[in-house]
């Protein structure tokens, strides 16, 4: 007995000991860069602990206000907060490639976003590559004036007071109603509609149930944002565990509600696929370019897993960074009432009057209006909806990043929340400034606007950057002109601040407001 206590203690005291072996051991020479705290030099948990509570953004932040530009975040990971650094790590000429953290994220099924092998990389990026031509854009855009007269009825009901019908559970107190939801609900409508031809439904009836399909082939009820917040932030939590403790947290929590969640998105994707393929429609969406099909030039065809996970990345990276960057944006037109005023006037008085009347714009109108391009911008400069540094690996000989040189092995990010609100490149970076956009603005300097143009990095850069942004603008240009030009909005409490949940996406936390309707909503 007292045999196997011995060997007991020694096994934990080993594995207790490990962190601090590695750290006096030193293999990549990091302790010479300073640590956002002892816990970050010897653990994944300072950063997993940040993480859970949705912090990780800010907590990231401070610790380069008070350390400087090059912190140590985890025992292998250094965080570069110089905005030429972020080039160097992303730029199409960068010697790093993703992180493992996407590894595990890709569980053996990697799919465009998750894929770390370079050759396996190009070969999706290709394969798909007709998914996103700017061709699409003008193809989906119909779709999207659907749904967001759709949003806008929704919106109508909601700032009367109304419920849409028994499956909206969004009260109304004292006129004000929360936002959020609303705009999640158009946002997962919107890519069922251009992904396969068949929204959710969500916006019509007011509630996010929908259905999934299991590996198993069983079809069970789910809601959607609850299945997607609490699944992502479950799987990207976990994923900055090596990975085999990755794999071992996967099955142990895989019983509980939030592994629940993390597998059931999957199978939200499966549902619609299969639907998708079980029944093609008569025009053309986003599926219809998936390789199902053997071809001369490609015999072989995308095999189901694969079509699942490309699917699966398609609704949530489509879905949830739009979410969130209209959220913010109409955050801050109801906080700033003269840029909303602005904006509307700009628009009645710059689109043809038939698309003032009909509330939802056509995107060849709206993207010639900088004031539309700068609110967006503006609010996607300050609440980024990917903000946190996105890890990627030194290979081989290493990589000299910032005038240092990191070996090989180690992974390194920069996070753009404290980029985009770095005072030496914008001026009253923390506040709303559309204005800072225009070539006209005399506030703004030559410097800075070199700034915004090579240092506002929402869409990331090089060959791992955002292939939807065109896709994302003409939404976010045609639901956010509509909800100006069809409501005045107001926050419930003036000076309530929104407040930031970072998940894998900065989300936020509710977003109560009122709605005055100026034009009557059809
Ligand atoms: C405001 C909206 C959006 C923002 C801010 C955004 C931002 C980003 C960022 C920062 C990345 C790089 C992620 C990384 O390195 O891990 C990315 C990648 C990606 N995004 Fe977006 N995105 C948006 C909308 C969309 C939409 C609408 C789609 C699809 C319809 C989409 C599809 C993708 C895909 C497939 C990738 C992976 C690209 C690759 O690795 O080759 N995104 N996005």
């Amino acid at each position: 007995m007292s045999l196997l206590i011995f060997i007991l203690a020694g096994v934990v005291g080993i594995i207790l000991l490990q962190p601090f072996i590695a750290y006096a051991r030193d293999p990549h020479r990091l302790r010479r860069f300073t640590s956002a705290s002892s816990l970050a030099a010897l653990t994944p948990l300072w950063l997993m602990y940040h993480n859970y509570f949705g912090k990780r953004y800010i907590a990231v932040d401070k610790a380069h206000k008070k350390l400087g530009p090059i912190v140590r975040i985890a025992p292998n990971h250094i965080s570069f907060s110089d905005p030429a650094a972020y080039k160097e790590i992303y730029g199409h000429s960068t010697p790093a490639i993703k992180d493992e953290w996407y590894d595990n994220l890709a569980a053996g099924n990697p799919s465009m976003a998750t894929a770390t092998d370079k050759t396996v990389h190009s070969q999706k990026r290709r394969n798909l590559s007709n998914v996103f031509s700017p061709k699409e854009v003008v193809v989906m855009e119909p779709r999207i004036n659907i749904l967001t007269h759709k949003l806008l009825h929704a919106l109508k009901k909601k700032s009367q007071g109304e419920m849409l019908s028994s499956a909206d559970k969004y009260a109304v107190v004292n006129g004000a109603f929360d936002l959020r939801p609303w705009i999640n609900m158009f946002s997962f409508d919107a890519m069922g509609s251009m992904c396969w031809s068949s929204d959710f439904g969500f916006l019509e009836k007011g509630g996010d149930s929908c259905f999934a399909r299991t590996a198993e082939g069983a079809v069970i009820p789910v809601h959607a944002m609850e299945t997607f917040h609490v699944g992502v932030a479950f799987t990207t939590l976990l994923a900055h565990l090596p990975l085999q403790w990755y794999k071992l947290g996967r099955r142990i929590f895989k019983k509980t509600w939030s592994g629940q969640c993390a597998e059931n998105f999957g199978s939200m994707t499966r549902f619609k696929v299969m639907e998708r393929m079980s029944t093609p429609p008569a025009g053309r969406d986003l599926f219809s370019h998936f390789p199902i099909q053997a071809t001369e030039k490609r015999p072989v065809p995308m095999k189901l897993p694969e079509i699942i996970v490309e699917n699966q990345v398609m609704l949530s990276a489509g879905s949830d960074t739009t979410q969130s960057a209209l959220t913010y944006t109409m955050f801050l037109l109801a906080a700033n009432p003269e840029k909303q005023r602005a904006l509307r006037e700009i628009l009645e008085s710059t689109l043809p009057a038939e698309e003032v009347k009909g509330l939802v714009a056509s995107y060849n109108s709206l993207k010639n209006i900088p004031y539309l391009k700068a609110c967006i911008d503006e609010s996607m400069r300050l609440y980024a909806p990917i903000g946190f540094g996105l890890p990627r690996r030194t290979l081989g000989e290493g990589a000299t990043i910032a005038g240092h040189h990191i070996p090989g092995g180690v992974t390194i990010s920069a996070p753009v929340y404290t980029i985009q609100r770095n005072e030496k490149l914008f001026h009253d970076a923390s506040k709303y400034i559309p204005e800072r956009w225009l070539p006209e603005d005399s506030d703004t300097t030559e410097e800075e606007r070199r700034n915004l143009k090579d240092y506002y990095l929402p869409f990331s850069l090089g060959g791992r950057a955002c292939i939807g942004r065109n896709l994302a603008y003409m939404q976010m240009s045609l639901v956010v002109s509509a909800m100006v030009m069809a409501f005045d909005w107001e926050l419930a409490k003036p000076g309530f601040e929104i407040v930031p949940k970072e998940k894998f996406i900065f989300n936020s936390g509710p977003l109560p407001v009122k709605a005055r309707p100026r034009v009557e909503i059809v």
